[in-house]
């Protein structure tokens, strides 16, 4: 298997190094459009391999997307986070370009390539992969939700004195401040509705908290976070070269699922060696639903922005 990972700034340098330590493939590719970064960050990641006991062969590309060819999977990563006090969709009039062109050169070199789009604002930024790769849907996967998720059992794990790990806990909708969906309805601890266990206005708290995950962080650390964004790129890199067909909350192409259709958004997906295998209908009720067309109408606004750039 070889996996290459477009961006070796925070989030992306951070994917590789879980990819890397898990041997998810022989070879792994790091690529970058500034001098020397992803040689220096594969040679430092390579000189930890003894150290930590992982056969990875990692190398680090200036921009030379020959080094990626034949890749099996490609992460992207490229292009610039936000600043405290910004929104995801602010980075569209830069990062748009970016993504654009960075597919289009991965595709030359690797047609088969399954692509997991992380660069914000990332539901727009995946939905314009996909066009400019024309490729099947099933072999672009944004990932968001599957964050969001993981953020969503940390908020229920505080507030219950609980595992994360007993969690199941699920975010669907548009990976944004407004437009994410932490489903608290179907989120369970060991089977058993956190309902039964946190009052309504600890309820909302923590639905409040996980929208806000993302800024929250970027506040405190002055640039958005990297280990869990870093981490979860690499459980989709995971469930794609192992084959798992885990269940992950994903921005894929909808054609009538959830009520809507020509949109990328984060729901339930399958994921494995063919990209995202099948959607999961988790049945909104009337309220959910209204929360997810309008997390549609606003992800949509954003698409529209593209025609601008
Ligand atoms: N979808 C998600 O859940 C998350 C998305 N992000 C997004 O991921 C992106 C990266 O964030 P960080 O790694 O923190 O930023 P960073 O600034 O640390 O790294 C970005 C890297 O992209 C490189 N780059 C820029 N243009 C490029 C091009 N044309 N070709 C190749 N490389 C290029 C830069 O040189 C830089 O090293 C941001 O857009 C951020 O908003 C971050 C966290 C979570
Ligand atoms: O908050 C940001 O801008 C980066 C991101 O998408 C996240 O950490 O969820």
């Amino acid at each position: 298997m070889k996996v290459t990972v477009v961006g070796a700034g925070a989030v992306g340098a951070t994917c590789a190094d879980n990819i890397a330590r898990k041997e998810l493939c022989e070879e792994l590719v790091l690529l970058d459009i500034k001098e020397g970064l992803a040689e220096g960050k594969a040679q430092d990641m390579m000189q930890s391999a003894t150290l930590l006991g992982f056969d990875t062969r990692i190398t680090g590309s200036t921009n030379d997307y020959s080094k990626t060819a034949g890749s099996d999977v490609v992460v992207v990563t490229s292009g610039i986070p936000r600043k405290p006090g910004m929104t995801r969709e602010e980075l569209i009039g830069t990062n748009a370009g970016i993504v654009k062109n960075v597919c289009e050169n991965i595709l030359k070199y690797s047609p088969n390539a399954i692509f997991i789009i992380i660069s914000n604002p990332m539901d727009t930024m995946t939905y314009l992969a996909l066009s400019a790769t024309g490729i099947p849907k099933n072999r672009i996967i944004g990932m968001g939700g599957t964050l969001d998720s993981a953020r969503f059992k940390y908020q229920l794990s505080q507030r219950l004195g609980c595992s994360p790990a007993d969690l199941n806990a699920v975010v669907v909708g548009g990976h944004g401040d407004t437009t994410m969906i932490p489903l608290i309805r179907y989120a369970t601890w060991n089977s058993v509705p956190v309902t039964n266990f946190l009052d309504e206005a600890t309820q909302q708290q923590v639905v409040a908290d996980t929208m806000v995950g993302g800024a929250t962080l970027t506040k405190l650390i002055g640039t958005s976070a990297w280990y869990a964004p870093g981490a979860a790129g690499a459980a989709l890199v995971e469930s794609i070269v192992r084959d798992e067909k885990k269940l992950f909350t994903c921005c894929v192409q909808l054609n009538g699922e959830y009520g809507q259709s020509d949109i990328c958004m984060g729901v339930p997906v399958v994921i494995g060696r063919n990209g995202w295998e099948k959607i999961v209908e988790f049945g909104l009720n009337d309220s959910e639903q209204a929360m997810f067309n309008k997390s549609a109408e606003a992800v949509r606004t954003m698409n529209d922005v593209l025609k601008t750039l």
